[in-house]
């Protein structure tokens, strides 16, 4: 009775009709028009006594969002599920009421209990196992914590710990969250994507697995990763979690263990290989994107083999990059910036360095291209440019006679002597200025190199960016203690401060590409480009660089806290969203949009709030 009257005040009170805000996020998809009596005088929530703590006081209108389910199927979908924070008018209205204990706790007091719960646990992957339960029960809970802590939290659902929830991707399998596309899929796949349930799908990261952070070929259990990225999408890129799809391309394994491991939830046979290889990869862009033709597919951990080949393949014609070749690259390009800037010198000074780079895999060579086309911008010739690299794979410094063997990204920057070198040969016949690692290989920089770089050169650029930690070429406690604390230092994965023996105090940052790619497909898809250009990864570059402070480059931090990283996402994606006006590809920009980007790319970024839910046909007029 109490509904049915409830319901009629409603209707009765329509008086007249706007259209909602789209950055309510997740469901404004099934919204179609709203009284403004309504969502005034019934459907507001009180404000939450403590909601200023964690929204900001000044939060914008929350209009309520329409609803095509009812009753326990709102509290088992995490996209709607509040759990204990529905109001009894909520819990009336949409039929489930009695489903829930009758204690209400608002939002932020189910944040303190599950950090509570999160910082009681010692183990990391017991945290990640903790932290994903919320993903999987209340996504908007989930972000929240994820924006409000995201220092704390990204090392637990990212790298270091995402490795390992790979890992044990099988064994500890819950519930169902991204898709999977096999060979038995062929024929099939431009149907199997209308089973995704969300409608607009902005953002993909795609994988098969091959090349999971430097833990090798993990085949399907590399799911964790495109959904460890995607969180990072949703909290730092402020794309709504019902607009990003995870996908694994299960191609089989060439991983013995997994090939037998009874609770591998992959196909158990050897990759896939050559032209049916890139069919099936080919196959899936033209599914995804006749359902979603403005998506952008984000490739991630695709062995190098082929990772630079379907790069080539599609950069020119589909909205998509490759976040090893080129989030690395743009990533450690800020980072050098900012070493050249703690060391006094102008940003055309990248020119005058000598890079020794270990690793010629995607990361590596990304890295070698991205600083080799800014050394273009400032001016270099292609020669000069090339001269200041120095490439070693596990066969050592990259030289022509190899060239054979070599891929054509590889064979760019083959020197013409001294092939084979090792890294502390190159050390002490070339004196680099700079040391970044990409090889996957945990501790591959010892005490004598590093300390022969220190002995070259006043201030070393050390970046060990392999992940997980366990695959770091050193910890940031070597590299500072080896340099006397000279070194400018950044690591892939985090690690804490180090205090020396005479109470000097550092503070490592992290070169990781979770500072570009959130805000360049935040960038890219609100703007409507078509394709990913290295102009663009250039600009959001210099925006990463651009925030760091001279303060914190005094301290040696290149890279922004990652505290900041909502923000810095945020320079990122008007940055690229620029350089897209500047070429002609913002198709979705007016000169409305224009007049203020800073607040357009704000009001677009999804914030993690419980937004009231309304049954979709109450609303209906
Ligand atoms: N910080 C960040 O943002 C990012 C970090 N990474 C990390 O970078 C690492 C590499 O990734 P990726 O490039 O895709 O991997 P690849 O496997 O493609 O490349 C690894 C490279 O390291 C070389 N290598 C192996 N052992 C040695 C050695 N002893 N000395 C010199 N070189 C060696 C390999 O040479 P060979 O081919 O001869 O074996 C290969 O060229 C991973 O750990 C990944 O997590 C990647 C992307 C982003
Ligand atoms: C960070 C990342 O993309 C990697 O390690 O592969
Ligand atoms: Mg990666």
């Amino acid at each position: 009775m109490a509904l049915i009257s409830s319901l009629l005040r409603q209707r009765s009170s329509i008086t007249r009709c706007m259209p909602l805000a789209t950055s309510l996020g997740s469901h404004a998809s099934s919204l179609r028009w709203m009284s403004t009596k309504e969502t005034s005088d019934e459907w507001v929530e009180e404000p939450d006594e403590t909601e200023g703590e964690w929204l900001g006081c000044t939060r914008r209108f929350l209009a309520p969002i329409s609803v095509n389910s009812r009753g326990s199927e709102i509290l088992n979908n995490p996209l709607f599920n509040k759990g204990t924070a529905f109001k009894l008018g909520e819990r009336d209205r949409l039929r489930f009421r009695g489903l829930l204990p009758p204690r209400r706790l608002n939002m932020h007091r189910q944040k303190e209990r599950v950090l509570e719960e999160i910082r009681a646990e010692e183990s990391m992957i017991r945290k990640n196992v903790l932290l994903e339960d919320v993903h999987d029960r209340n996504e908007t809970l989930y972000h929240r914590i994820l924006v409000d802590h995201i220092e704390e939290m990204a090392p637990i659902i990212y790298t270091p710990t995402v490795g390992q929830a790979c890992k044990e991707f099988g064994m500890r399998f819950r519930r169902h969250r991204g898709m999977y596309f096999c060979e038995e899929d062929r024929g099939h796949m431009a149907a199997m994507v209308y089973n995704w349930p969300q409608k607009d799908v902005h953002v993909i990261v795609v994988t098969d697995g091959s090349r999971i952070l430097g833990l090798g070929d993990l085949g399907a259990n590399g799911m964790g990763i495109p959904i460890g990225k995607l969180s990072l999408y949703c909290a730092a890129g402020g794309i709504a979690p019902h607009r990003v799809m995870p996908v694994v391309l299960d191609v089989g394994t060439d991983n013995p263990e997994l090939i037998k491991d009874p609770f591998y939830l992959g196909l158990q046979k050897p990759r896939l290989r050559g032209a049916a290889y890139y069919h099936l990869v080919d196959e899936f862009i033209q599914a995804v994107r006749h359902r979603w033709p403005n998506v952008l597919i984000q490739f991630e951990d695709f062995s190098s083999d082929k990772a630079q080949k379907l790069l080539n393949k599609y950069r020119d014609q589909v909205l998509c990059f490759n976040d090893d070749i080129q989030g690395t690259g743009a990533t450690s390009l800020a980072g050098v910036l900012g070493g050249l800037r703690a060391k006094g010198e102008h940003p055309t000074a990248l020119g005058d360095q000598r890079i020794l780079i270990a690793g010629a895999g995607s990361a590596g060579i990304g890295v070698a291209q991205v600083l080799y086309q800014a050394m273009i911008e400032h001016g270099r010739t292609e020669e000069e440019a090339k001269n200041c690299f120095f490439i070693a794979d596990e066969k050592g410094l990259l030289g022509v006679e190899r060239m054979g063997e070599l891929s054509p990204e590889q064979a760019l920057f083959a020197r013409k002597t001294d092939g084979g070198l090792s890294l502390n040969e190159i050390v002490n016949k070339y004196k680099p200025t700079m040391l970044l690692g990409m090889t996957a290989v945990g501790g591959l920089f010892t005490e004598k190199l590093i300390r022969d770089m220190a002995k070259h050169c006043d201030r070393p650029i050390i970046f060990p960016l392999s992940n997980p930690t366990t695959k770091a070429e050193c910890s940031a406690e070597q590299a500072f203690e080896w340099t006397d604390g000279r070194c400018i230092f950044a690591s892939g994965s985090p690690f804490d401060p180090v205090e020396m023996d005479d109470g000097r105090i550092f503070y490592p940052t992290q070169c990781n590409n979770m500072f570009i790619f959130p805000g360049l497909g935040l960038g890219v898809t609100l703007c409507g480009a078509k394709t990913v250009s290295d102009k663009m990864l250039y600009v959001a570059a210099e925006a990463l660089a651009n925030y760091v402070s001279e303060d914190e480059l005094a301290q040696g931090k290149v890279f922004p806290s990652i505290k900041t990283i909502r923000d810095v996402s945020k320079k990122v994606a008007i940055a690229v969203i620029e350089e897209a006006i500047r070429t002609g590809q913002a198709s979705k920009i007016n000169q409305k949009h224009m007049e203020d980007l800073d607040a357009f790319v704000s009001r677009k970024m999804y914030d993690p709030v419980y937004v009231p839910l309304i049954e979709k046909r109450t609303i209906e007029i």
